[in-house]
């Protein structure tokens, strides 16, 4: 194989299946605090070095989220590399592979636990969860605790309180949040930052989600501005890799706090925003509220009261991080990063 990611991992499990022509690539990152856990992405990858490289890299950024969220649970996630589009697969086939893929988590035997992730969904895991008990995040309907959003949301805002304070502001009131993407954790972001008195800012590629929230009072920005308006907290909640070297030159804000995984598309971004004064909260503690959520009830048995205890949690702990990385006068990523490897290796 080439081109593969350098690997610092336990275990990387590689499976074809003729019959429905998927791959499966399951990457054990590191099982020291308990059993390996992480979604499971379905796409169609152009290469299978390309899926194993995917499963390494997120099943490492897994290891670190339980880590920082302080979960007795480790790091792992699995790939399967589709022979087609999701999209374009028929029911039956799909089945096909769910099954096979229940059968790698049988194998597995608990090292390595399964939930919803890009490509899959709760009734996906519902249908998993039939054949293996290795997989959470299953539907309401079938006894699952339902989406994470709502945990991620208040995840993500507690880390906007955490980081606001560190650029000298007692609270949100009156401060220009602005929120990309509307959809299930960002609108939520949105609404609970305009209830702390934040000046609402929205965008999305689909208008129409903009619409409750201007009604509220916000205001629209286009989606092609966002990185040119300026604000006190620019909230990703659409997708990775908005913040590149070189928007991070100019980005016109104080503070970056969102829910979205891998916020930076480069590693020098977070440096330059370092240097420029901007506090950016490492997005694996920021988001981690969505694993509190569904591992918590699902593998750990905890109540919705546990978890939202434990999601608010999210605010000391990025406290921590942004004091350890004044006093080490290192970047709040390193400290984050340096924080969890340290509980790993404890
Ligand atoms: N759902 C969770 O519990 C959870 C947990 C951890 C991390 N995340 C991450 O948080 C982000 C949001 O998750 P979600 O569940 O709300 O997703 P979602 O699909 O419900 O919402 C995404 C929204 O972003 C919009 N969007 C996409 N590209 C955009 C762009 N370029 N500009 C503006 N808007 C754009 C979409 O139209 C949609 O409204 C994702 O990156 C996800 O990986 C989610």
């Amino acid at each position: 194989m080439t081109g593969t990611l350098p690997w610092d991992g336990e275990m990387t499990c590689v499976r074809h299946d003729e019959r429905t022509g998927a791959s499966f690539v399951i990457a054990l990152h590191s099982t020291t605090l308990g059993p390996a856990a992480g979604g499971t992405r379905a796409m169609a990858y152009p290469s299978l070095d390309e899926a194993v490289t995917d499963a390494r890299r997120l099943a490492r950024a897994m290891s670190l989220k339980m880590a920082a969220a302080d979960l007795p649970i480790g790091g792992g996630k699995s790939v399967i590399m589709l022979p087609t589009p999701r999209a374009q697969l028929d029911d039956r086939r799909w089945r096909e592979i769910l099954s096979v893929h229940a059968h790698n988590l049988e194998l597995l035997n608990g090292s390595y636990w399964t939930g919803p992730d890009v490509g899959t969904g709760s009734e996906d895991m519902d249908v998993l969860a039939r054949t293996t008990r290795f997989a959470f995040g299953r539907s309401v309907a079938a006894g699952g605790p339902g989406s994470s959003a709502e945990a991620t949301a208040q995840g993500v805002f507690s880390a906007i309180r955490a980081s606001v304070r560190e650029v000298g502001e007692p609270g949100l009131d009156g401060l220009r949040i602005l929120v990309q993407g509307l959809g299930a954790v960002g609108s939520r972001v949105a609404t609970l930052v305009a209830e702390a008195g934040a000046r609402l800012l929205v965008t999305d590629v689909d208008e129409a989600r903009c619409g409750p929230h201007v009604a509220a009072g916000a205001r629209i920005v286009p989606a092609e501005e966002v990185t040119r308006t300026e604000c006190d907290v620019f909230a990703p909640c659409a997708t990775g890799g908005v913040i590149d070297t070189d928007i991070a030159t100019m980005l016109p804000a104080r503070v970056v706090a969102g829910a979205a995984n891998n916020i930076l598309a480069t590693d020098g971004a977070e440096r330059v925003l370092h240097d420029r004064g901007i506090i950016v909260a490492p997005d694996f503690v920021a988001n981690g509220g969505g694993a509190l959520h569904l591992i918590g009830r699902e593998v750990l048995g905890w109540s919705e009261s546990d978890v939202l205890a434990r999601t608010v949690l999210i605010e000391k702990a990025l406290d921590e991080v942004f004091t350890s990385a004044r006093k080490q006068r290192i970047t709040p990523l390193q400290a984050a990063t340096a924080g969890a490897v340290e509980r790993i290796q404890a």
